[in-house]
């Protein structure tokens, strides 16, 4: 095996883990999973997607290491995230008479893992999961931190749990399978660690972004590694978002309006509104003279070269109204006092959190927004 593996650690005093990544990690799964289980027993949940390329060879790995492997399989896709879904997993997998000392595997991208973990959070009361995340916005984002959830009617991710892994393996081999457009959306999110605070680091996205897009290996090991370490840094500092870690979802209050509307069917993936939600925030600064345009046309530039999403004129869903995108950043989980707190920036690498956002300045960077759209 070639080993260019790398260890990052989330620090969280008895929820403290490691994040090992690299290429064909995977067959490390045994051995590394082996002394963190508090029994033999592990169910892997996966989907339709990835199931066929890796379940398999992830189970052999497991039972090389003398554990027991069991598996769900869920269709692929963010519906899958939904209440019904929920219910069923947990269903089928009581079912399969699970003890508290056996420990789910999330093998997939952000729906995946999101699910997964929350179904360790409920199921008797709490039992332990494992990540390994197969996308790269899995990779950099979802798979660490411990926000897991769901989708409710309301909006994205309106029910969950803070529930921490107890590792993440990062095979980057997986990333060799994932559909360009899958790519270029865990992209996004790797973008945005430099965006909301390294500067440096979004030059160097310039810079090298195009070739890590098309497949070079050390390129991609290396911003996933920088995107883990920034967002495990935040993490240690701010686990339950009560400060600082809701900087983290800079574009997203407005990704996920955009894709309460659009999103769950696939017509928009999250890492696409985040994409767009990322040059909401800027030109709305810049509307409102917090930061210089620049930064903005500097971000669409790079996202454009890539083929990424900016704006809305390409999205099936067209009939939004500044109305009907307020009413839902309105059910974004860092409203307070039915205030919401918007993610803005001063510059490139230069995030805060702001409660100053006026919602007839909102209306008008919106009205304006979809008239372009539209034109
Ligand atoms: O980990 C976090 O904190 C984030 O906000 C990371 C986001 O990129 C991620 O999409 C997260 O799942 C969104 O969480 P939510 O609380 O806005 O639903």
């Amino acid at each position: 095996m070639t080993t260019q593996q790398n260890t990052l650690h989330v620090d969280l005093d008895e929820r403290s883990y490691d994040i090992v990544c690299g290429p064909n990690v995977l067959e490390k799964a045994g051995e590394l999973f082996a002394p963190l289980l508090k029994s033999k027993r592990v169910v892997i949940v996966s989907d339709s997607n990835v199931a066929p390329l890796y379940l398999d060879k992830l189970c052999g790995f497991l039972e090389d290491a003398g554990l027991s492997c069991e598996s769900v399989v869920l269709p692929a896709g963010e519906a899958t995230k939904s209440i019904s879904n929920f219910e069923k997993l947990l269903e089928d997998i009581l079912a399969m008479g699970i003890e508290r000392g056996t420990s789910l595997v999330a093998l997939g991208g952000g729906v995946i893992g999101d699910i997964t973990g929350f179904a360790a959070s409920a199921l008797l009361r709490g039992i332990d999961f494992i990540q390994v995340p197969t996308t790269l916005l899995s990779q950099v984002d979802s798979s660490v931190g411990g926000k897991t959830g769901i989708n409710a009617k309301a909006g994205k991710n309106l029910i969950g749990a803070f529930h921490q892994p107890r590792l993440v393996l990062i095979d980057t081999q997986s990333l060799n399978s994932l559909p360009k457009r899958e790519l270029l959306a865990g992209y996004a999110e790797v973008v945005k660690y430099g965006l909301l605070g390294d500067a440096e680091f979004f030059a160097w996205l310039e810079e090298n972004g195009q070739a890590l897009i098309d497949g070079d290996q050390e390129l991609r090991r290396e911003a996933i590694l920088k995107s883990c370490a920034a967002k495990a840094n935040v993490v240690a500092q701010d686990e339950k978002e009560g400060g600082v870690r809701a900087l983290l979802n800079l574009g997203h209050t407005f990704g996920h309006a955009l894709e309460k509307e659009c999103g769950y069917g696939g017509d928009l993936l999250h890492g696409e509104a985040v994409s767009i939600g990322m040059v909401m925030a800027f030109e709305f600064c810049a509307q409102q003279g917090l930061c210089a345009p620049e930064d903005g046309e500097r971000l669409k530039k790079h996202l454009v070269s890539l083929g990424m999403p900016v704006d809305l004129s390409s999205l099936p869903c067209q009939d939004w109204t500044a109305e009907l995108l307020m009413k839902h950043m309105m059910k974004d989980k860092k409203v307070k006092d039915g205030k919401v707190t918007f993610v803005l920036v001063r510059a490139i690498g230069e995030a805060y959190l702001s409660r100053e956002v006026e919602d007839a300045d909102l209306k008008t960077y919106l009205d304006d927004l979809l008239k372009r759209s539209k034109a």
